[in-house]
């Protein structure tokens, strides 16, 4: 129960609610016992009026329509109360479950890309999703099914005692033998339950797969190998679940027999002590029969209720093992701090710790407020490494990256990425309209604004001639959109932003030449009084730059001007030839 102790705080929150809860699922048990020993009354009644009793025929139909009027009271009065506690318990045990899932969907927020890369996004999702829905059920119905469990069985023992105690006992003999074997069979069926889900996961992930690399499987013609893949994971996907299913199907059956047999004892050894005379009446048999079958669910709940509680201890470690990590990345400046542009790296060493890549050694170049600096080199020498430094979404191991001269550190964070508009490798885009996916980079834009900013990186033209427009929906990473579509969606969506510094890792990679030279030309004014890094394979992206570095294996290798570095052997003069020719052979 350590691990739950997480819940207390929640509890705390909501104690009016769950003691209102508490309170109205004792006053309704107390109400639904009251109908066991009024229709003991009814037999006395009628034994009575056998035995020639003084009763006249009008009197003892006014005394059972009495009784039986206080039996449909107590039941219609449990009936309410009942309703009353599952909206007070089960609702309180849903608003836990909505604070949980907001805490832990905060918490990721605040993790670092490490974290990331570390955890795989089902599991991410299974802890936010199936594991807080377990926790649920220990927060709601564990703790309704609990008071309910205690509140019947001390009120019922009472009266049961005071009735017939020997009877009692006998009574009461097999319940706890129920209560074990439904523990036993909840602890089998959640073994079960939780394969059948690792199969189910396994499968949506499998076809989730194959649909978004449909165009893979197609152009592969591998359709036949992939549907007798899905077909054997299908297999044993309902293996799994007749297995569960198996288990299951033993619940009733189990209660049934435990029932009947409590039944028996209370009929039997109720009969031989009437026949003794030792009690008094037949009701008193129809009493604990009664009793019998409104205890053995209860009991019953008490074997489930320890295994939910075990599941959801389980699910919480696996919560709290996410909620106490730190975040990596901490932000210790409260107040805004000012990002005008000027970056600086000096002698600044990375290493990914995932991976123990030295993805870059002693980088150092500075630039100034305004200024555009092109990064080249080969695939894997840490361009994108550089970028992602800036925004600190890593923190380095050796060397500063200073931001008008403050150590990146000691900048605000919300003001340092709100001061950059960054155009990953991979443009995302959401399954949302393309006006959203431009105006996420500031959500107060204005329709012009949005326009604009599509003009700026080249889109606007194509954007119109879908039907709908910016309001065009984009499906799952905006599959409707071409490559270079989605990237100069991407451009514009760091443009409406108008920061400080712009990042544009390899964004151009997708759309021709032409198209690149008007949008650079675009950002070539937007950018006047912006620092901008452009990291391509390209030259003609690299060309106007104001300062360009190439690198290779983490380290600078060269660094100046197009027009020095092209008059310097080199890889950037090897890349300039060896594209101009590429140009060439293009226009013959
Ligand atoms: N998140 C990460 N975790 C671990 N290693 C990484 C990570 N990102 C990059 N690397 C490694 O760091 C090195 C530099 O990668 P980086 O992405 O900066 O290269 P790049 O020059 O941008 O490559 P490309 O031109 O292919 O985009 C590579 O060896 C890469 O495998």
């Amino acid at each position: 129960m350590k691990e739950l102790q997480h819940l207390n705080k929640y509890f705390f929150k909501y104690k009016t609610y769950l003691l209102l809860g508490i309170i109205i699922t004792i006053v309704a048990r107390i109400f639904l016992l009251f109908t066991p020993r009024l229709v003991r009354e009814i037999f006395v009644i009628v034994e009575k009026y056998k035995d020639g009793g003084d009763f006249g025929s009008s009197s003892i139909q006014a005394e059972l329509g009495e009784i039986i009027f206080y039996i449909i009271g107590a039941a219609f009065i449990a009936g309410i109360l009942t309703f009353f506690m599952r909206q007070t318990i089960i609702n309180v045990s849903r608003y836990i479950e909505f604070d949980l899932k907001n805490e832990v969907y905060e918490h990721y927020q605040k993790l670092s890309l490490n974290f990331y890369k570390k955890n795989r996004t089902g599991d991410l999702m299974n802890r936010i999703s199936e594991d807080v829905g377990r926790v649920r059920m220990y927060a709601g119905p564990a703790i309704m099914y609990s008071i309910n469990t205690v509140t019947l069985f001390i009120i019922a023992l009472i009266y049961m005692f005071s009735e017939a105690p020997k009877l009692t006992l006998y009574t009461i003999m097999p319940l706890p033998i129920l209560s074990v074997a439904i523990y036993k069979l909840s602890r089998e069926i959640h073994k079960r339950s939780t394969i059948v889900q690792e199969y189910l996961s396994k499968l949506s992930t499998f076809t989730q797969e194959s649909f978004s690399g449909i165009s893979v499987i197609k152009a592969y013609g591998i359709e036949p190998e992939t549907s007798k893949n899905f077909n054997a994971l299908a297999a044993d996907s309902k293996d799994k679940h007749l297995s569960l299913a198996r288990v299951q199907a033993l619940f009733f059956p189990m209660m049934i027999l435990l029932i009947g047999a409590s039944n028996l004892l209370v009929i039997y050894i109720g009969g031989m002590q009437y026949i003794n005379g030792e009690i008094e009446s037949l009701g008193t048999i129809a009493e604990f029969i009664i009793y019998v079958n409104m205890l053995t669910w209860p009991v019953a709940t008490v074997g489930w209720v320890t295994s939910i509680v075990q599941q959801a201890e389980a699910s919480q470690k696996r919560i709290n093992e996410f909620l106490n990590i730190a975040p990596e990345i901490k932000n210790t400046v409260n107040v805004d701090t000012n990002i005008d542009g000027d970056i600086s790296f000096n002698n600044v060493s990375f290493t990914y710790d995932d991976t123990n890549i030295q993805a870059l050694k002693n980088v150092s170049f500075t630039l100034k407020q305004g200024e555009t600096l092109a990064i080249l080199g080969k695939t894997g020498s840490g361009k994108s490494t550089i970028l992602d430094l800036i925004g600190r979404l890593y923190d380095i191991d050796e060397g500063t990256i200073t931001i008008n001269g403050t150590k990146i550190s000691q900048h605000n964070l919300t003001s340092l990425r709100n001061g950059i508009g960054y155009v990953p490798q991979d443009a995302f885009l959401f399954s949302d309209t393309i006006k959203n996916n431009i105006k996420f980079g500031k959500e107060d834009a204005t329709d012009e604004d949005v326009i604009s900013a599509a003009k700026k990186a080249h889109v606007h033209k194509n954007i119109i001639k879908f039907n709908n427009g910016y309001d065009t929906v984009l499906g799952e990473r905006g599959i409707t959109l071409s490559g270079g579509q989605k990237q100069r969606v991407s451009i514009a969506r760091a443009i409406i932003k108008s920061p400080q510094i712009l990042l544009f890792d390899d964004c151009l990679s997708a759309v021709d030449t032409e198209t690149e030279e008007k949008i650079l030309t675009n950002l070539n004014k937007i950018s006047q009084n912006k620092t901008t890094i452009i990291v391509s394979h390209r030259v003609s992206s690299a060309k106007n730059a104001d300062k360009i570095i190439v690198l290779d294996n983490g380290e600078i290798v060269q660094s100046g001007t197009h027009d020095t570095l092209i008059n310097a052997e080199g890889y950037y003069k090897h890349l300039y030839l060896k594209q101009l020719s590429e140009s060439e052979v293009d226009m013959d």
